[in-house]
Parts: C-alpha cells; structure tokens; sequence
C-alpha cells in the first residue's frame, strides 16, 4: 500500500512524517526500523506519525531508528509544527505549545522532572550529580524533559569519545528505560557546545530535548545564565528556562522534500 510522508529535518536531526489523519497507517518496530534505514529504506533518525488527539490539535508519535517508540522529540516537534500550523501538540512526553516567529520556532516544553522515578533510574539515588561514573565521564546529571537525559560537563568536548562511551551508558542498567547522553562544554555566560548519544538513534546532527536537559542542568549549577544559546554540530538553539518555570526552545525546521512510497519495498 503506497503511503505518503515529509521529509523534514531541525539542524540535521532528520525525520520521516507521515499523517495518519490522510491515511490508514499501522506502524510497528519492524516498519520504523525499515524507513529508517539510510541504505534500503527512507533514512531518518526518528520516524514521526501524526494521529488526531482528543486534547489538542494533533497527536505526534515518534520511533527512533532502533525501531523504539519513545516519548518526546524537541526537533521534531518544531518540525511538525512547521509542517501543520499546530499550536497545541500531545506527545507521551507531555502536552506542548508551539508559536511561530521570526527567529524560528518556538516550543514551550513543559517542566522538566528531577525525581530519581520520574527519569527513570532503577532504583533511588541522588539525580543531580548521580553518584556513578563511566570511564572517565562522573557527576552526570539526570533529569527528564519528557524523555530521560543524562549531562556531563567537561572542560574539552573533542576529547570525549562519545560514540565509544555513549551506547555503554545508555544501556547501563541504572537506567530501565536506557537514557541519551549528552556531553557539554561551557563556552560562554549564556553558551554550551554539545554532543548528542541518543538512546536508541546513536549520535545525531542535533538533539532538541538534549539541549533544553543540558540548559536546565548548567543553569541549574549556576554554570550559565538563560537564555542560552546551545551549539550542536548541525547549529544553534535558543533554550529559556528559570527555575520552577517551564523550558522555551527556539530553532528552525527545514522541509526538505514531500514523497510517496510503498509499505511493501520495506518488507
Ligand atoms: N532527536 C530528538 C530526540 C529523539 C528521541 C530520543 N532519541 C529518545 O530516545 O528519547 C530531539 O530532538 O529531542
């Protein structure tokens, strides 16, 4: 059956969306995994659906390239915004609200959580720093902003062999749901760089959530003030929060081509 979809990406976080408001559509691990593959299927990081919601204007499920359905996607959300004029969007992550602008687009997140069972860990301890080291990589904070995060701060990013240490930490027991893990270096009163493992997607061009977890966690340590600008290798988002409030993230969303294709060539 031929099914239609966008190709779109935030910074090069790029995604498959597909509207099931147009078309009958059942997607399942098997099926995310064969679009997103960048040899035989599409090629995306994370597959996203647009389904009708009850509460808002639309509902956006997202599977990431390991064909897990996860909670929340901050790239995505822009993009899907972009794509249908939604101002009000149900994810599993949380209800958010989108406004279009001249400097991009722009999400309120929610509050982001800090509880050790909200993240989740496997069991209680500290969450901010969590008592646990990996290779050289201690003092993470955890925290979730819809989907679970863990921040390390260090003084030199390109030292980091992130794509040696990430999947070893995203699927430490400790954390049941496995985790994304960001690595970040202070450049600035109001500036970070950060690199991307993202659970379930490996390292990525840009990470909406990963920049708005690592701007509450620096803001929260009083390593930088908000608004924040965060550097990924794709480019720059704006993340806003003050503490007890919710997180703003603003950064663009790129249409790259609208498609057709057919359920049966991913078999
Ligand atoms: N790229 C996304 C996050 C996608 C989901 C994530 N990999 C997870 O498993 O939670 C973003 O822009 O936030």
């Amino acid at each position: 059956m031929r099914f239609a979809f966008d190709k779109m990406h935030g910074l090069g976080n790029d995604f498959v969306i597909v509207d099931a408001r147009r078309q009958p559509v059942a997607i399942d691990a098997a099926r995310a995994r064969a679009v997103a593959d960048r040899h035989r299927g599409i090629g995306c990081d994370q597959l996203i659906l647009i389904e009708a919601s009850g509460e808002a204007d639309l509902r956006m499920r997202i599977w990431n390239a390991d064909g897990g359905e996860v909670e929340q996607c901050g790239n995505a959300l822009r993009c899907v915004a972009a794509l249908t004029g939604a101002t009000r969007i149900e994810t599993a992550g949380g209800l958010v609200a989108a406004e279009q602008g001249g400097g991009g687009i722009t999400i309120d997140m929610g509050a982001p959580r800090f509880e050790w069972d909200a993240i989740p860990l496997a069991y209680p301890l500290d969450t901010a720093p969590l008592p646990l080291g990996w290779d050289g990589l201690a003092g993470g904070h955890a925290l979730s902003v819809g989907n679970p995060h863990i921040v390390f701060f260090v003084p030199d990013l390109a030292a980091v062999p992130l794509d040696r240490i990430g999947p070893v930490i995203e699927t430490d027991p400790v954390f049941p749901k496995r985790i994304n893990v960001n690595v970040a270096e202070v450049t600035g009163p109001a500036a970070l760089r950060l690199s991307v493992w993202e659970r379930g997607a490996g390292l990525t061009r840009a990470c909406g959530t990963g920049a708005c977890a690592t701007a509450v966690a620096a803001i929260r340590q009083g390593l930088v003030s908000g608004p924040v600008e965060v550097r990924l290798p794709g480019g720059p988002l704006v993340i806003d929060w003050t503490p007890g409030g919710t997180i703003r993230m603003t950064g663009p969303a790129t249409h790259v081509f609208a498609g057709e294709a057919e359920w049966e060539a991913f078999a």
